[in-house]
């Protein structure tokens, strides 16, 4: 019970009161020893809300929007799925030896709202509400809503750290250039946030790639837009430890932003997705990729793509909360190492 104890019941007030002196300990999620994990009402981890302490390191946001779809439809249920899904997480995670909501103060701010019906509106809404987050909290850990939303992120991501480097967890390139003559889709953000500057060329890689392009100029395109691939068959071939190694020598050291996309696992693994591709990587495969990031300086993350429709057993669901736990300790290693 130990680790239980050292939070405060449900938040509705922070455990202690602002101060300029005081530093106050982060509110954690609600005490599941006391009130069942399955009772009341699913903040991701079951968190306190940002409202009620006011301010957080990070803070989880919903986007309940999947305009942008090339295929099946569904993911603006995504966020309300993956924190129903999110109730069974335990304040320490062994495997980052972290206890990730008490290193660090995290909050679930809501969802941004994203007219459904006007994709530029939506955008604008998007980057603003994340805009506005981020006078609240240092860090963004976002639940999609389809990939169209890495756009506006990354948007607001860059013009608080400079082009970032941009890890991309995905069976699918999303570079391609218009569908039906749109510019801006769930199939083209990286190719547009390149465009405009957000991404740094020369230390982005995309991660789990695989399946059917629809041509071989598409990986040229991409490499030109500046990302490397890691693929689904690089991690079969070589192993994990190799991927990670070749993912970290790309990253370099720069601010990091990483984009998951839950179909960058195999369907067996996530089914609840709209665009499902053969041969992807295993659950387990992608928590140790994450694990293994806990040195970079991630600034900003987001899982998106989780489609509760295709959905069975919360397998979707759970695997997209899990990927964003592994995130959020991740982000809390640097203020876990003790001070050198
Ligand atoms: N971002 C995701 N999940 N999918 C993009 C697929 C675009 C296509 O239909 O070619
Ligand atoms: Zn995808
Ligand atoms: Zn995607």
């Amino acid at each position: 019970m130990s680790t239980h104890d050292a939070h405060a019941d449900h938040p509705d007030t922070p455990a202690t009161p602002e101060s300029a002196e005081v530093p106050r300990s982060p509110v954690g999620p609600r005490d599941s020893s006391r009130t069942p994990r399955f009772a009341g009402a699913a903040s991701f981890a079951l968190l306190p809300l940002l409202d009620a302490v006011g301010t957080a390191d990070i803070a989880v946001t919903g986007v309940p929007f999947d305009s942008g779809v090339s295929y099946r439809p569904g993911a603006r249920f995504g966020p309300s799925h993956v924190r129903e899904s999110s109730r069974l997480l335990r304040p320490y995670n062994p495997a980052q030896d972290i206890a990730p909501f008490a290193v660090q103060q995290v909050a679930d701010a809501g969802d941004i709202v994203a007219n459904p019906f006007d994709l530029d509106e939506a955008m604008e809404q998007v980057y603003q509400g994340a805009k506005q987050l981020l006078t609240r909290a240092d860090r963004l850990a976002v639940i999609g809503g389809d990939h169209t939303i890495a756009y506006p992120l990354l948007r607001a991501a860059a013009e608080k750290h400079g082009p970032v480097a941009v890890l991309h967890a995905d069976a699918h390139l999303d570079t391609w250039d218009t569908y039906f003559g749109v510019p801006l889709t769930h199939g083209t953000p990286f190719r547009r946030a390149s465009e405009d500057g957000f991404i740094d060329l020369t230390a982005s890689a995309h991660l789990g790639i695989r399946g059917p392009l629809y041509g071989k100029g598409d990986l040229t395109e991409d490499a030109a837009l500046g990302f490397q691939i890691t693929s689904s068959e690089f991690i079969e071939e070589h192993g994990v430890p190799a991927a990670i190694t070749r993912l970290k020598e790309r990253l370099a050291g720069k601010p990091v932003y990483i984009s998951v996309d839950i179909d960058v696992l195999d369907p067996a693994h996530a089914p609840g997705t709209g665009t499902p591709e053969a041969g992807g990587l295993t659950s387990r495969e992608l928590l140790r990729i994450i694990r293994s990031l806990s040195d970079q300086q991630i600034v900003g993350v987001d899982v998106v793509e989780v489609s509760p429709a295709y959905d069975h057993a919360q397998l979707t669901g759970i695997a997209a909360a899990h990927v964003l736990y592994e995130l959020i300790s991740a982000m809390g290693a640097e203020k876990a190492r003790p001070a050198r």
